[in-house]
């Protein structure tokens, strides 16, 4: 049996927040590995410049390489439709039954997890594993209480301000891998258009 931390996210791009939370769970509750999952569709996104499925999956497998418990898992990536993580746990427990598995979320997105699809189900399945995010707070519900919290040291980072910064033309060195940089350039992903892309959760 391994112990798994799933980590779904829509890495638009990767970013040095995400590479440390995960690190820190790994260490933290003694996992074997960390799977990292890139998202079809965002459920509860909206996100104007989302880099395409192949440009996501590139710049995560390039963030993840030098770290050997990190994957890239792209079964979502294979599923039409919002990619509920109720559907991909269910994929995952029927594929490896063995395997005991996480959930990494960050703290913004605890306070949304009554409004998650089928969510009642999904907290029977998996455990959350949760981290603060400078700026948000995990609300009181029922569910936040059920998310294991990690202390560690939190980062100010987020996928928005990666964009934002390559529109305003700002370096990124340091905040992302060398080589999520590299591909930044290279695919001129996120450059100057009319509007500043933000990805926004839905009002719900
Ligand atoms: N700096 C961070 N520290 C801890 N968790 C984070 C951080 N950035 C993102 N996360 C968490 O990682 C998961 C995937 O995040 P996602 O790919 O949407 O990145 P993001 O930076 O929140 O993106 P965006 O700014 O585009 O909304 C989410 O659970 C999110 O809360
Ligand atoms: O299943 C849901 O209803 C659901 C709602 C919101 C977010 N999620 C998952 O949470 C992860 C982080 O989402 P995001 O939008 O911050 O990239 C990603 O794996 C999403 O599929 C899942």
């Amino acid at each position: 049996m391994k112990k798994i931390g799933l980590f779904g996210g829509t890495f638009n791009p990767p970013h040095l927040g995400h590479l440390l939370f995960a690190q820190e769970v790994l260490v933290a509750y003694e996992l074997d590995e960390i799977w990292f999952i890139p998202v079809n569709v965002p459920p509860h996104k909206e996100s104007d410049d989302l880099a395409s499925n192949q440009d996501r999956v590139d710049m995560l497998i390039g963030a993840t390489d030098e770290n050997e418990r990190f994957h890239v898992n792209t079964i979502e990536l294979e599923r039409e439709g919002p990619s509920y993580t109720i559907d991909t746990m269910k994929q995952l427990i029927q594929l490896y039954p063995k395997d005991q598995f996480f959930f990494l979320i960050g703290g913004d997105m605890i306070e949304y997890l009554p409004k998650w699809e089928r969510i009642d189900e999904l907290i029977k399945l998996v455990t959350f594993i949760g981290v603060k995010r400078p700026g948000s707070s995990v609300g009181t519900t029922v569910y936040a209480s059920k998310v294991r919290l990690l202390e560690m040291p939190q980062v100010e980072l987020s996928s928005t301000t990666i964009r934002q910064r390559v529109q305003e033309g700002k370096p990124i060195t340091y905040m992302v891998p060398k080589v999520v940089e590299t591909l930044v350039k290279e695919r001129a992903l996120y450059e100057p258009r009319t509007s500043i892309g933000n990805s926004k959760t839905k009002p719900y």
